[in-house]
């Protein structure tokens, strides 16, 4: 007889990334490495390596609406994230799924274009984004850019970092975890809850492997929900692990290469 093993589960909803550094491929890894059972459905194919973005084919609505329904209808996940969510339709779908299962522990990283400058959310997708999926949220997890044109202002100081946050708690309704890794000063995260704005600060690290650090971190803070922490030490161990996996120097590939997530075994 087989003792009884219990798991958390985590449900990605993102796009594949073929060479494994960012999108589901790096979210099952993070997943993995929190000691969380982690399940996928698939937004979009991508053709990708560390030097950019060749081709991207979208699933079908249908297709992605069959994924959301298998998975909820059977192991219901402890958390969800959403990545890649690449258009409208995919949106619509997303979102009437996560509210007809009243999913919880929403963590929603706004994706829009990949390292390289790829477009991984259309343009006429932002306002979709916005409406339908932000205010779902447990918490929203944007880097410097995507947190200005989801608030339409320019960020760059920490007090314009704190402006954007507020400004997207009270807008949407949601917890909002604004990313410094594209500063060049420091690595420092804001937190904006109920509670007001937390730094998370960080040093930066002089590492050019930084391909999928957004996707690495919001599949750590789902993870770390599911297993029953609360926000923000949810996210100050996400911050941790992130650090780490960049600590670790991993170097593959020909340009900005993946994150080591076997660092903390
Ligand atoms: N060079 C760095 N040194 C230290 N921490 C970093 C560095 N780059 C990113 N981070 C951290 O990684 C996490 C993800 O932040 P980042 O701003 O890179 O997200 P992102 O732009 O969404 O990622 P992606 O490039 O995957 O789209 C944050 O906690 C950030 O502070
Ligand atoms: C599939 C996918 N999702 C997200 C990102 C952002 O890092 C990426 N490069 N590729």
């Amino acid at each position: 007889m087989v003792k009884k093993c219990e798991l958390k589960t985590v449900l990605t909803i993102a796009g594949s990334d073929s060479s494994g550094g960012a999108g589901i491929q790096a979210d099952l890894k993070t997943i993995l490495a929190s000691g969380v059972y982690g399940m996928s459905a698939i937004t979009a194919l991508t053709a990708q390596n560390t030097t950019g973005v060749t081709a991207v084919v979208r699933t079908a609505p249908e297709m992605l609406n069959a994924q959301l329904d298998s998975i909820f209808t059977d192991i219901f996940p402890d958390a969800v994230k959403t990545g890649m969510v690449f258009d409208s339709e995919l949106i619509e779908v997303i979102a009437a799924k996560l509210k007809q299962y009243q999913a919880k522990n929403i963590v929603i990283d706004p994706v829009m274009v990949a390292t390289s400058g790829a477009r991984l959310l259309n343009e006429d997708a932002i306002s979709a984004l916005k409406e339908q999926l932000l205010p779902l949220a447990t918490v929203i997890t944007p880097n410097l850019m995507e947190a200005e044109v989801l608030t339409d202002m320019e960020i760059k100081s920490h007090e314009d970092m704190i402006q954007a946050a507020q400004k997207l708690y009270e807008t949407y309704g949601c917890n909002v975890l604004c990313k410094g890794g594209h500063r060049h000063l420091d690595a420092d995260d804001l937190l904006y809850t109920a509670d007001g704005p937390l730094w998370l600060k960080g040093e930066h690290i002089a590492n050019p492997n930084t391909h999928g650090t957004g996707c690495t971190l919001s599949s750590a803070i789902a993870s770390n929900l599911a297993k029953g922490q609360d926000l923000t030490t949810a996210v100050k161990k996400a911050k941790a692990y992130i650090t780490g996996a960049l600590q670790a120097g991993l170097n593959l590939g020909h340009g900005a290469g993946p994150l080591h997530h076997g660092w903390a075994i």
